[in-house]
């Protein structure tokens, strides 16, 4: 597992938390997405990209998506951080889908990691967002409610922490396979 690079935009820590384990386990080189431009990542052979989810996009991943021609031939792992619950894979197809064409979806080995949120913590934009969040699922009626919409609205204002290092190793199995 040698030439990897693992490359990260972490708003709250979650992420780059994960990214921090990726590279301890892989020993790969560790980049906070600003620090690292195409002329230095195509020089690895393995590329492990993680985002923070914000509003089902995934923070930084235009690194990924404006280079894919430079990168296509590559080993391309992309891990999102999230709060949604990841035990069903398929409720990430709609971000994907969103966000990469399908020969990047082809190309690209994706991993869908549980994160944290402190709501003392949010930036103000981040913090009405949360609340229109809120308000739109309070609307729901309770029987429409899923287990995500349930927890959000159990933990809403307070601070929750899914993180977990154990959630890496489908992630680390992947790489030895
Ligand atoms: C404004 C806002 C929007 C969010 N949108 C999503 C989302 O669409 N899906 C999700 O699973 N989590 C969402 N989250 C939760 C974050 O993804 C979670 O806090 C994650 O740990 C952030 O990663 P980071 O700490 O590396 O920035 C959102 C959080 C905020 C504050």
């Amino acid at each position: 597992m040698n030439n990897i690079a693992i490359v990260y935009k972490s708003k709250y820590g979650s992420t780059k938390k994960y990214a921090q384990w990726i590279a301890e386990e892989t020993k790969g080189d560790l980049f906070e997405c600003s620090e690292i431009d195409i002329n230095k990542l195509r020089t690895y052979d393995t590329i492990i990209y993680g985002g923070g989810l914000y509003a089902s996009g995934i923070a930084g991943i235009s690194i990924i998506t404006k280079n894919f021609e430079v990168l296509k031939d590559k080993e391309i792992i992309v891990f999102t951080v999230g709060l949604a619950s990841t035990d069903r894979e398929e409720v990430f197809i709609p971000i994907t889908e969103k966000w990469f064409s399908q020969e990047m979806r082809e190309n690209i080995k994706f991993f869908h990691l549980r994160g944290s949120i402190d709501y003392k913590k949010l930036g103000i934009i981040h913090k009405s967002m949360m609340a229109m969040l809120k308000t739109v699922i309070s609307r729901k009626d309770s029987n429409e409610l899923s287990d995500d919409d349930k927890e959000l609205l159990s933990t809403y204002g307070k601070k929750v922490d899914f993180t977990e290092k154990n959630t890496i190793t489908p992630l680390l199995l992947f790489l030895k396979n």
